[in-house]
């Protein structure tokens, strides 16, 4: 059985002011899986990031979803066709609470056709999905707390429930361990876990016994260029990936 492509780019490049961050980069998640994108800082990870999520226009070359070309479209039309992203914590409303977060972005112009206030009646038919979505994430016994109020783990795990509010087939993470200790890190490969079934994750990932735990493949930049791509097992062992960024934890 082959496993459909659900995101894929296409010799990518992308230009900053005579800068190539990203140079040539051909990328294939397939449907289903945990890809995680590693690489030294400066690597160009986030670039790749914004190309796939429509935050930057490439220079030159493509991205597809499930086959349709994206990088023409702007990022709300990207996440209406599946993919969605989480931002970084900004996306929080601190002065609202968990749960009214959860609806402010369920009600959001990308999830509800042009109507710029809701009436309350509908904001109470989102409600149960609200909660469902706090549940899924590990927030069902908090959604009267203020956003402000959470560890910063609990706001990525409310930071992971908005980016699902969209319901995306593909879902791209950006570092969400990023500033955690070792009990928010485990809570974070389970919530990643659970929100991979049935969808298509990538994620961008420092802390490589998160990716050795989650990733079923990896894509390793180097310098805005893939240096190798494959299933984590392989990847690790390439003698290129070990000199570039592995180093000893590959050897161990
Ligand atoms: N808007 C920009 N203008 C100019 N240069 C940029 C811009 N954005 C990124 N760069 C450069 O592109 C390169 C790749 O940056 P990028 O942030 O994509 O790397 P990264 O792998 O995500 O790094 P880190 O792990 O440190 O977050 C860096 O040298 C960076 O300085």
């Amino acid at each position: 059985m082959t496993t459909a492509t659900a995101l894929e780019a296409r010799h990518l490049v992308k230009d900053f002011r005579g800068f190539r961050a990203t140079n040539d980069v051909s990328l294939s998640v397939r449907e289903g899986e945990i890809h995680a994108i590693i690489g030294p800082n400066g690597a160009g990870k986030t670039t790749l990031f914004n190309l796939l999520s429509g935050f930057l226009r490439p220079t030159s070359g493509e991205v597809a979803l499930f086959g349709e070309r994206i990088d023409t479209l702007p990022p709300h039309l990207i996440v209406r066709r599946g993919l969605s992203r989480s931002f970084q914590i900004s996306s929080v409303f601190p002065s609202l609470t968990v749960r009214d977060n959860m609806l402010v972005a369920l009600e959001s112009p990308t999830n509800l056709p042009g109507q710029f206030w809701t009436p309350l009646s509908r904001l109470e038919t989102l409600g149960p999905r609200a909660d469902q979505i706090l549940a899924d994430v590990g927030l069902g016994d908090a959604p009267d707390r203020l956003a402000a109020d959470l560890s910063h783990g609990e706001k990525r795990q409310l930071e992971i429930g908005i980016s699902l509010t969209q319901d995306p087939r593909v879902l791209l993470l950006d570092e969400p361990t990023s500033g955690m200790g070792s009990e928010g890190v485990n809570r974070v490969i389970a919530l990643v876990r659970q929100v991979a079934r049935g969808r298509t994750v990538v994620l961008v990932e420092h802390n490589m016994s998160v990716v050795s735990e989650l990733a079923d493949r990896i894509t390793v930049l180097q310098y805005g260029q893939v240096l190798a791509s494959g299933r984590y097992d392989e990847v690790r062992r390439d003698p290129r990936v070990i000199e570039a960024y592995l180093g000893e934890e590959a050897h161990a």
